[in-house]
C-alpha cells in the first residue's frame, strides 16, 4: 500500500564511520596534564583532505573521523640542556596518564579544531558541522609507539617488497597482540559511535582486522564496510610469508568492499585469497571501466576492485599561487640562474628510491658532459619515523656518500650540482619548489600512490608567471602514479643509463612538445573531492543492490564472550560436527583424519568433568570408531547423520534406524552407479545405512552438472521410502528423513547432564533446567548441521516460556549454534567462524591453549589499552592515582 501523506521531515544525511590510523592533529602536554597544545600533523595529506571535504556541508554526508591521538608528548622538553637529556631519557617512561576530565577535555578540543577547519574551509555561511564528530581512539600506555610496531615493522615491509627475516620470536609475538589490541580499541570506539545504516570506511594496513571485527561486535546485517588500501599490496609470493597472513586476509574479508590503488593490487590480493583462503573470484569491469572481482570467500562475497586516490587540486592551486610563493620561487631561480632545475622530493627510506635517483644523476653528468654546470638536482629528503633503525642509517650513509662523490666529480668551489636538504620542508618552501622545477624527478621502486607526482602536475597545469607551465616530469614505473599518469616519462629506476637519457631528453623538450605533454597529463589527474565520491556512491550502490538480493550477514562469535560463559558454566555440552569443522575439506574422504592438535584439545576438553563432548557427524560408525572413539573413548559419538549412536565413556553402538526398510539401497545404489560411470573422478561412498555419491574429483563443471541431474532422479522415488537427498559438500547423500542431527541434539540438550543415554527412550521435557546443559557450543559447516542449529532455536524459544527467570547473565541460556562458513552463508546459526583452524583456535581458547591476542576477538580495553579488569588494568590505575598525587604535590611544592 502507498502512503499519501508527504514526508516533510529534513532528509537525514547519510552518516560516513571514517576510521583513519591517526587523527590530523597532534597533541602535546605541558608540564600539567591540563596544558595542551593541538597543531595538525604533517603526513597523510591527502587523505586528511579527503576528510576535509567531507566535513563540507554540500558533500551530503555527515562525516564521524575514528583515529588514535598518535603519540602524545610533552612540549617543554629543551634537548639543550643536561637536565632536558636526562629527562628525555624516559620520555619511553613517562606514563601519561590522564584522568577522564582531562580526555573529555581534549576531545573536546580536538572537536572544535575539526570544527575551525571546517569553516575555514567554507566560503558561505552553512548549517553547523555535526556536533562531536571526531572520536579519538585513546591508547596511552607507556612506549606509545608499540601500537605501529606490527605495521610498521612486520606489515610494511613486506607490502613493499623488503624481506624481513621473520621469526614470529617474542617481540614479534608482543607486536602482533598490540597490533590486534590497536584493532579492537577501534571496534570499540565505533561500538560508541555506530548507528544503524552508517557505512564505515576505513583507511589502510594499520587497521586490517577492523571489517571481521565489526561483524563480530555488530549482529546487524545490514552494516556496510569499505575498506580501502592505500599502501602497495604485495604478490601472494610475497605476502604469504606473512606468519599471520590468514589471519591478515580472515580480519579484511569481513568488509563488503576492499579497495586498491590499482588494478595490479588489487588482483595480487584476489590472489592472495585464492591460494590462501581457498576462495574464488568472478572478474568483471566496475562503473569506472577497472577491473572488479567478486570474490567468494568461505561461502560469502566481498567486492574487490580499485580507485586511484586524487589531490585537491582547487586547494592546491590555491595554494601554489601566492605572493609569498611568487617570491619564494623567484629567489630560489636567483640562486640558481641560467641552470635547469631538477627537483625531487621524498621520504627517506628505502623503497622511495633516493639513492637510483643519484646514481641516475650521476650517469647523466657521466653520459652528457655538456648539461654539467648546467642542471642543478635540488633533493629534499624528509627523515622517516624510524629514522634510528639500522637500515635507515645505512641508507643515510650511502645517500650522503653518493651526494659527496657527484658534488666532488661535477661540482666546483661556486657550485654543488646536488643540493640536498635531509628535513621536512613546510608546504609553502615545498609548492615553490614544484613550481620553479624545470624536471621533477620521481624513481620510487615501490609505493602505492605518489601524491608528489599528482601535486606537480597540478602546480603545472597553470600558466605561471615564471614560464615554468607544462614541464615535465620523469616518474617510476614501479610507482603507483604511474598507472594514473599515462602520459609522464616513465623509467625503470634501477636502470640508471635509461633514466640519464630520459632526463637529458626531458630537458630539451620544446615549449609546444611541453605543452602538449601536460595538456594530456592534466586530464590524468583525479581529484580527491571525485576519489571520496566514486567511493561512497559505489559502496552505497553496492549496498543497495546487495539488499534486493536479501543480504544476510551472521556476525562473527563473540570469542571473549564465550570464553567467559564457558568459565562460569558447570554443565557443558559441545557437539561438533565432523568434516569441514574439526578438520579441513579435502580432496580424499580418507585423507581428513584428525590432526595432533585437535587431538591435543579434544583430549583437554574431555578431561574436564564439566564437560560433554560429541561429534555428530555423516560419516560411518567405522571411520569415527577408528579415528575418534578409539583414541578418546569420552566422546560421544553419532554417524551416518544420527542413525547411530555410541554414548560418552561407552563402547557400543545403537542402531536407531534398526527397524526401517533398507530395500531403498538397491534402487539408489543403481542410478548413484549409473552417474558414476558417466562422471569420470566420482565415486559412491557406502556406509551402512547412508549411500553418498561424491563428485570433488570430477572436472567441476561436469561434476556440479551431473549433481543436478543424479539428484532430481533421486527425488522422483525417494518420497515413496521417506528418504531425503542432501545436497552435501561436493557430495549428494541419501538417508532415512525421520533421522537426522536435528533430533541427535534434541535428545541431548533434553537430558541429565552426564548420566549415561537410553539410546531406544524417548526425551522428557519435564527436566528441571538445572539438570540440563547451561552452555552448548554447536559447530558445523554444513546443510545438515542447520537440523542440530534449527533445534537448539526451538529449545531456546520453548526455555524461553518454561524458564523465562533461568537465564544467564547475559541474558540468554549459553546456546551458541555456530557455523562454519563466512557471514553471507545462509544459516540460522546465531554467528560464525571462518573456517576449521578458526575452530581449533577458539577451541584452544577455551582450553587455555591460544591467548586471546593470538586472532582478534573483541576484548574491552580501557584506555590505555590493558584489557578491562585485567591484573595489568588495575596496576595501571593504581600507579595512575599515585603518579596523580605525586604531581600535584610537586605542583604544590613549586608554588609554595
Ligand atoms: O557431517 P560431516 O562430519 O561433516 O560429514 C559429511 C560428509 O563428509 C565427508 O565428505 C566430505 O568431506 C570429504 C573430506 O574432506 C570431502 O572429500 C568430500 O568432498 C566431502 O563431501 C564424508 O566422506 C561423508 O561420508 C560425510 O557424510
Ligand atoms: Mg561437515
Amino acid at each position: 500500500m502507498t502512503s499519501t501523506t508527504q514526508d516533510n521531515s529534513p532528509k537525514r544525511k547519510q552518516r560516513i564511520i571514517n576510521c583513519v590510523t591517526q587523527l590530523p592533529y597532534k597533541i602535546q602536554l605541558g608540564d600539567s596534564n591540563d596544558d595542551w597544545k593541538i597543531s595538525a600533523t604533517t603526513g597523510n595529506s591527502v587523505l586528511y583532505s579527503s576528510l576535509e571535504y567531507l566535513q563540507l556541508d554540500s558533500t551530503g554526508y555527515e562525516q564521524h573521523v575514528v583515529g588514535w591521538t598518535g603519540e602524545i608528548t610533552r612540549t617543554e622538553r629543551n634537548l639543550f640542556t643536561r637536565e632536558a637529556k636526562e629527562k628525555t631519557q624516559d620520555l619511553d617512561d613517562d606514563p601519561l596518564y590522564l584522568t577522564k576530565e582531562q580526555i573529555n577535555g581534549l576531545t573536546t578540543t580536538l572537536q572544535d579544531h575539526m570544527k575551525l577547519d571546517r569553516e575555514a574551509k567554507t566560503d558561505t555561511a552553512q548549517a553547523p558541522a555535526a556536533a562531536n564528530n571526531v572520536h579519538p581512539v585513546w591508547l596511552l600506555r607507556k612506549n606509545q609507539s608499540r601500537w605501529r610496531n606490527y605495521a610498521e615493522k612486520v606489515i610494511w615491509p613486506t607490502f613493499h617488497y623488503i624481506l624481513n627475516p621473520s621469526n614470529e620470536g617474542e617481540q614479534e609475538k608482543n607486536w602482533w597482540y598490540d597490533y590486534v589490541k590497536f584493532n579492537e580499541a577501534y571496534a570499540q570506539k565505533i561500538g560508541e559511535v555506530y548507528k544503524k545504516g552508517d557505512i564505515i570506511w576505513i583507511h589502510d594496513y594499520y587497521l586490517l582486522l577492523l571489517p571481521q571485527l565489526l561483524r563480530m561486535k555488530f549482529n546487524d546485517e545490514s552494516i556496510i564496510i569499505g575498506y580501502f588500501h592505500h599502501a602497495p599490496w604485495p604478490s601472494n609470493e610475497y605476502f604469504r610469508c606473512l606468519p599471520r597472513r590468514k589471519q591478515i586476509l580472515d580480519g579484511l574479508v569481513g568488509a563488503n568492499r576492499i579497495c586498491f590503488q590499482n588494478e595490479s593490487f588489487s588482483r595480487h590480493f584476489v590472489s592472495s585469497c585464492k591460494r590462501l583462503l581457498d576462495a574464488t573470484a568472478k572478474k568483471s569491469k566496475n562503473s569506472f571501466d577497472s577491473d572488479q572481482y567478486q570474490v567468494s570467500v568461505y561461502g560469502g562475497d566481498v567486492l574487490v576492485d580499485s580507485l586511484p586516490i586524487g589531490v585537491n587540486t582547487t586547494q592546491i592551486l590555491k595554494d601554489a599561487f601566492t605572493k609569498d610563493i611568487d617570491s619564494k620561487v623567484l629567489s630560489i631561480k636567483q640562486a640558481y640562474q641560467n641552470k635547469k632545475i631538477i627537483v625531487g622530493r621524498d621520504r627517506l627510506d628505502s623503497v622511495r628510491g633516493v639513492v637510483q635517483k643519484l646514481r641516475a644523476f650521476e650517469t647523466f653528468l657521466a653520459m652528457y658532459p655538456e648539461w654539467r654546470d648546467q642542471v642543478v638536482l635540488i633533493q629534499v629528503s624528509s627523515p622517516t619515523a624510524n629514522r634510528n633503525s639500522p637500515q635507515t642509517i645505512r641508507l643515510e650513509q650511502q645517500v650522503n656518500e653518493l651526494v659527496n662523490s657527484i658534488n666532488s666529480e661535477y661540482g666546483n668551489l661556486n657550485f654543488s650540482p646536488v643540493q640536498h636538504y635531509y628535513m621536512r620542508i613546510p608546504k609553502d618552501v615545498y609548492l615553490s619548489l614544484l613550481r620553479v622545477a624545470d624536471l621533477c624527478l620521481i624513481t620510487s621502486v615501490r609505493d602505492g600512490m605518489n601524491t608528489t607526482a599528482l601535486e606537480y602536475v597540478t602546480v603545472k597545469s597553470h600558466m605561471s608567471n615564471f614560464l615554468c607551465y607544462g614541464n615535465p616530469l620523469i616518474l617510476s614505473e614501479f610507482s603507483g602514479s604511474s598507472y594514473v599518469l599515462k602520459d609522464a616519462i616513465v623509467v625503470n629506476p634501477w636502470d640508471s643509463v635509461a633514466v640519464a637519457k630520459s632526463i637529458n631528453m626531458a630537458l630539451k623538450l620544446d615549449k609546444e612538445e611541453k605543452t602538449n605533454l601536460e595538456s594530456k597529463l592534466w586530464k590524468e589527474v583525479p581529484t580527491i573531492q571525485d576519489w571520496t565520491n566514486k567511493f561512497l556512491t559505489s559502496i552505497k550502490e553496492q549496498a543497495t543492490s546487495d539488499d534486493d538480493v536479501e543480504r544476510k550477514m551472521t556476525p562473527a562469535l563473540n570469542r571473549p564472550v564465550l570464553l567467559e560463559n564457558y568459565k562460569q558454566a558447570k554443565r557443558r555440552l559441545f557437539l561438533f560436527d565432523y568434516d569441514g569443522t574439526l578438520t579441513p575439506i579435502v580432496k580424499d574422504p580418507a585423507a581428513a583424519i584428525p590432526s595432533a592438535r585437535l587431538y591435543t584439545i579434544l583430549q583437554k576438553l574431555c578431561a574436564d568433568p564439566h564437560n560433554q563432548i560429541w561429534i555428530i557427524s555423516g560419516r560411518d560408525q567405522k571411520f569415527l570408531s577408528q579415528w575418534l572413539g578409539g583414541k578418546l573413548p569420552q566422546l560421544g559419538l553419532s554417524a551416518e547423520h544420527g542413525c547411530f549412536m555410541k554414548d560418552v565413556s561407552c563402547e557400543d553402538w545403537v542402531n536407531l534406524t534398526e527397524k526401517v526398510d533398507m530395500s531403498w539401497q538397491v534402487r539408489v545404489n543403481e542410478v548413484m552407479e549409473e552417474f558414476t560411470t558417466r562422471t569420470p573422478g566420482s565415486f559412491i561412498e557406502r556406509k551402512k545405512v547412508a549411500l553418498t555419491w561424491h563428485y570433488r574429483r570430477t572436472v567441476p563443471e561436469l561434476g556440479e552438472f551431473h549433481a543436478k541431474e543424479l539428484k532430481e532422479k533421486l527425488l522422483s522415488f525417494t518420497d515413496d521410502f521417506d528418504l531425503e537427498v542432501m545436497d552435501g559438500k561436493a557430495n549428494i547423500e541419501v538417508r532415512p528423513r525421520f533421522v537426522n542431527k536435528g533430533e541427535i541434539v534434541k535428545r541431548l540438550v533434553w537430558h541429565q547432564h552426564g548420566k549415561p543415554q537410553d539410546m531406544l527412550k524417548g526425551i522428557s521435557e519435564k527436566l528441571p533446567k538445572h539438570q540440563m546443559p547451561d552452555f552448548v557450543l554447536c559447530l558445523g559447516d554444513d546443510f545438515t548441521d542447520e537440523d542440530m542449529f534449527r533445534q537448539l532455536n526451538t529449545i531456546e524459544s520453548c526455555w524461553k516460556e518454561k524458564y523465562p527467570d533461568e537465564k544467564n547473565q547475559w541474558g540468554n541460556y549459553g546456546f551458541y549454534p555456530v557455523t562454519v562458513g563466512s557471514a553471507s552463508k545462509k544459516t540460522v546459526a546465531k554467528a560464525h567462524l571462518t573456517d576449521p583452524q578458526q575452530v581449533l583456535e577458539t577451541l584452544g581458547l577455551l582450553v587455555g591453549d591460544v591467548s586471546l591476542f593470538q586472532s582478534a576477538g573483541t576484548v574491552d580495553l580501557d584506555s590505555r589499552g590493558h584489557v578491562k579488569n585485567s591484573e595489568s588494568s588495575l596496576k595501571s590505575k593504581l600507579a595512575s592515582k599515585a603518579y596523580v598525587m605525586k604531581r600535584s604535590a610537586s605542583y604544590t611544592g613549586a608554588k609554595a
